[in-house]
């Protein structure tokens, strides 16, 4: 299979409804692809061929490593079979790639090139070509709680699997249906998850899942050694959600690491605080399975965010910027309203009630701007990961560094390279 230079890969972010947290400790949770995506370009530069680059400007980040400082003798390559990912990062390789990152100070930066590295050296041989850069561009807010860590997971293990010769080009165009699955699916959703590893140390996998594949689903993780379970939910009844951004940065690493002490030390309380969640989870998957919902079942949904949220305050994951969203929705009576992803600032949404009035509205984001949120319509269950590869003249012109680098807003980068946008897209 040759590989043609410049590609795209692409992988949503992802809205968790219900069970975020509690998905960790292998309790079902229900979540979707949002239209918020990330982009991966990788180009080939013959003159700079001793060197593999990535450019995450998202993240004020660049760097470079030599090819032959990679531990690709880390790695038994059999070329007959792909390779399969560990159960827990490989301990040679990641005590291998310390030398390469001890330069790196920023938090952020590490987990984004760590997972990087890792994911390079698992996939692509010692035969992969010099002089490839990496530049990574997302409209989703990074550290928000939308999943950017795994979408941009998705969009490395599908770049690296295609190069490394695992991953086949893509084919299914853009309208066919959504929540796709197929074998280079699976290779990408497992390979993203030791991504999500060495970002934030212990994912549930829900995220890299619904990134990959798109759609919305019910997951439950099986512990660490049994595949996950994965439910496509195939039609979502219609649920008017807000996004609002806190803006408040956190890390998902830092917060996971938080329940995690909290589970350790308060074993008792905590298992019926997860309990708690996974009935909820499950209550709400059946109620979901109704194509459309009726006014009863729009209530007991409302109840049920608002179960959920106060679960995860009891957890210690909310944030007073969350908790001040909550309470202007409440006041205002919009609908019922909790955070989403790992918390402790990020993103909250809120299931809206139906017939609230547009002056509403207005006051509501008044509030918001007074103290620098941001909200946003979602629409869920998009496609998954996808790749853009074409001979179009008018598309190659458009796949350079420079113009990811450059890229001033999210309508940019949609408009030029979007998967909504550009008719070129295949999805795996
Ligand atoms: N576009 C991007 N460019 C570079 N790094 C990214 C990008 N998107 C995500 N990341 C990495 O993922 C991390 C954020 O992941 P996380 O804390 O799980 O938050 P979330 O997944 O909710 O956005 C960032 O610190 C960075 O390392
Ligand atoms: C808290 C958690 O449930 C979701 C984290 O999502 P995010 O990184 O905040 O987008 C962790 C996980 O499921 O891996
Ligand atoms: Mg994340």
């Amino acid at each position: 299979m040759t590989v043609q230079f410049p590609f795209v890969t692409s992988a949503p972010g992802k809205v968790i409804i219900f069970g975020e947290h509690s998905a960790v400790y292998n309790r079902p949770a229900i979540a979707a692809a949002l239209s918020l995506r990330t982009y991966l370009l990788v180009t080939k530069n013959d003159s700079d061929s001793e060197y593999i680059s990535l450019e995450f400007p998202d993240i004020n980040f660049r760097c470079r490593w030599k090819k032959t400082d990679l531990p690709f003798h880390t790695v038994s390559v059999n070329d007959a079979q792909h390779p399969q990912p560990p159960e827990e990062l490989d301990p040679e390789m990641v005590n291998d790639l310390g030398p390469l990152l001890s330069a790196i100070d920023s938090p952020l930066h590490y987990g984004a090139a760590y997972a990087f590295l890792y994911l390079l050296v698992s996939l692509c041989s010692r035969s992969v070509p010099g002089g490839l850069t990496f530049a990574m561009r997302s409209t989703l807010p990074i550290g928000a709680g939308l999943g950017s860590s795994a979408s941009m997971s998705v969009c490395l293990a599908a770049a690296f699997g295609y190069i490394g010769g695992h991953v086949k080009e893509a084919t299914v165009c853009r309208d066919s249906k959504i929540a796709h699955d197929s074998e280079e699916c699976t290779f990408i959703d497992q390979w993203a998850f030791m991504g999500e590893k060495c970002i934030h140390g212990n994912p549930s996998g829900i995220d890299n899942a619904v990134a990959t594949h798109g759609g919305a689903v019910m997951f439950q993780r099986m512990g660490n050694s049994l595949p996950s379970v994965r439910t496509a939910m195939r039609n979502l009844p219609p649920m008017k959600l807000l996004l609002t951004n806190t803006k408040t940065p956190r890390r998902t690493a830092t917060l996971v690491a938080g329940v995690s002490k909290l589970v350790t030390d308060y074993p008792k309380s905590t298992a019926h605080i997860l309990d708690a969640m996974e009935a909820i989870a499950r209550e709400a998957y059946n109620m979901m399975l109704r194509p459309f919902l009726d006014e009863e079942a729009k209530r007991k949904l409302l109840k049920m965010i608002r179960i959920n949220h106060g679960l995860l305050v009891s957890l210690g994951v909310s944030h007073p910027n969350l908790e001040r969203i909550k309470l202007y929705c409440d006041e205002l009576s919009i609908g019922e309203t909790k955070l989403t992803g790992a918390g402790g600032g990020g993103c909250a949404i809120t299931l809206l009630r139906d017939n609230v009035k547009p002056e509403v509205f207005e006051k509501l984001n008044k509030e918001f701007a007074a103290h620098g949120f941001e909200s946003f319509r979602a629409t869920l269950g998009g496609k998954g990961a996808g790749i853009l590869i074409s001979n179009d003249e008018t598309i190659l012109e458009r796949l350079t560094v420079e113009n990811f680098i450059n890229f001033r807003s999210r309508d940019e980068i949609e408009e030029s390279v979007g998967c909504s946008e550009v008719e070129d897209w295949r999805y795996w």
